[in-house]
Order: structure tokens, then C-alpha cells, then sequence
């Protein structure tokens, strides 16, 4: 699992318990989900179709830096799916897991096309063949 994005707790993100809002960390993993299904897919319009199983296994509060995890686990013809875990950047505590989240890749018209895709890439490499 490679964490790529890191986030600090703030006031406005709280719950009135005082910890991470449950609805704000979704909004955050959908959105590292969607740019990584974009970057993945070379293509803008990709969709949230389906989010399985939600974890939360501890919570997060006011300060902390949590960082946020994805990985494929699997390319279907016009589907990715990711698994996606967030942990506490200093302690490693997982705060949440997501089983499953499948991301589609759209054509202009907003149906779903085969993006052809097999293997993750890395965009450094496809800079590098570029050259
Ligand atoms: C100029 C600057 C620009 C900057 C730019 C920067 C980029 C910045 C990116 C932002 C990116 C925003 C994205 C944010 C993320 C949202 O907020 S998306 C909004 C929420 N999601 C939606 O509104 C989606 C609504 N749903 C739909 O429109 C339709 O269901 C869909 C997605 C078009 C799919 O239609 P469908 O009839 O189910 O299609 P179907 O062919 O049956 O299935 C398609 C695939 O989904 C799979 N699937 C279908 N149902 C399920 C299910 N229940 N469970 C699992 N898989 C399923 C199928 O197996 C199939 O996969 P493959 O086998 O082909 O691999």
C-alpha cells in the first residue's frame, strides 16, 4: 500500500465528539480514490460506482496527521478497483479500511468505455518512454 496523501486534523473537520468527522474522511478517500483513478486511467471522467465494507477502527482528533493509502486490487475492462486504508502518519494506527471502492472510466457522453489498462503505471516511467 503506498500512502501518497497526508492530511491535519483540523477544528472544522471534527464531530461533536470532538474526533475526525466520519463523513469528512469519505469525502477525503473518495477524492484520493478519484485522482488516482484518473491518473491510472489517463482519463478525466471516471465515476464512483461502488463502496464496500467501511472499517472505522479508531478515530483521529484535533492536531493529528493522518496519511492516506490506496492500492489496486483490481483492473477490470472499464473498472478499477482499490482498496483503501488511513492511518495515523506517526503512531501507524489504522483509523479506517475500504474493501472495495470501483472507480469507472467514462467516454464524453458519461457511458462506461474500456480503458485497456492491466498493470499499474507510474507516470515517471511514462515520462521517461516519452523521451
Ligand atoms: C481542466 C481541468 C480539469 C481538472 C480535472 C482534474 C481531475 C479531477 C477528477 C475528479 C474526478 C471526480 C470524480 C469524483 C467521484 C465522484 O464524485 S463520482 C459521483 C458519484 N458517482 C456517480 O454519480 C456514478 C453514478 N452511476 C452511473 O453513472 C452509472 O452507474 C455508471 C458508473 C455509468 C455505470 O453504469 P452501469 O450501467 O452500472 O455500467 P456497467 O457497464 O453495468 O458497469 C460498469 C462497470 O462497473 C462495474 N459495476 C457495476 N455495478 C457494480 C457494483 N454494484 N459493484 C461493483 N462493480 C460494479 C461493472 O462490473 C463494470 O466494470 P467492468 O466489468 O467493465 O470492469
Amino acid at each position: 500500500m503506498n500512502y501518497h496523501t497526508r492530511k491535519w486534523v483540523k477544528p472544522e473537520d471534527l464531530n461533536p465528539n470532538q474526533s475526525l468527522f466520519g463523513g469528512k474522511l469519505l469525502q477525503w478517500i473518495d477524492e484520493e480514490a478519484a485522482l488516482y483513478a484518473v491518473i491510472q486511467l489517463e482519463n478525466k471522467k471516471v465515476v464512483t460506482k461502488y463502496i464496500s465494507e467501511i472499517n472505522f477502527v479508531s478515530s483521529a482528533k484535533q492536531g493529528d496527521i493522518i496519511e492516506i493509502g490506496i492500492e489496486v486490487s483490481a483492473f477490470g475492462s472499464t473498472s478499477l478497483t482499490l482498496r483503501c486504508a488511513v492511518r495515523n502518519k506517526m503512531t501507524h494506527q489504522t483509523i479506517i479500511t475500504v474493501d472495495r471502492i470501483v472507480m469507472v472510466n467514462l467516454d464524453e457522453d458519461g457511458n462506461p468505455s474500456p480503458h485497456g489498462k492491466t498493470k499499474v503505471e507510474f507516470v515517471k516511467d511514462r515520462l521517461s518512454n516519452q523521451s
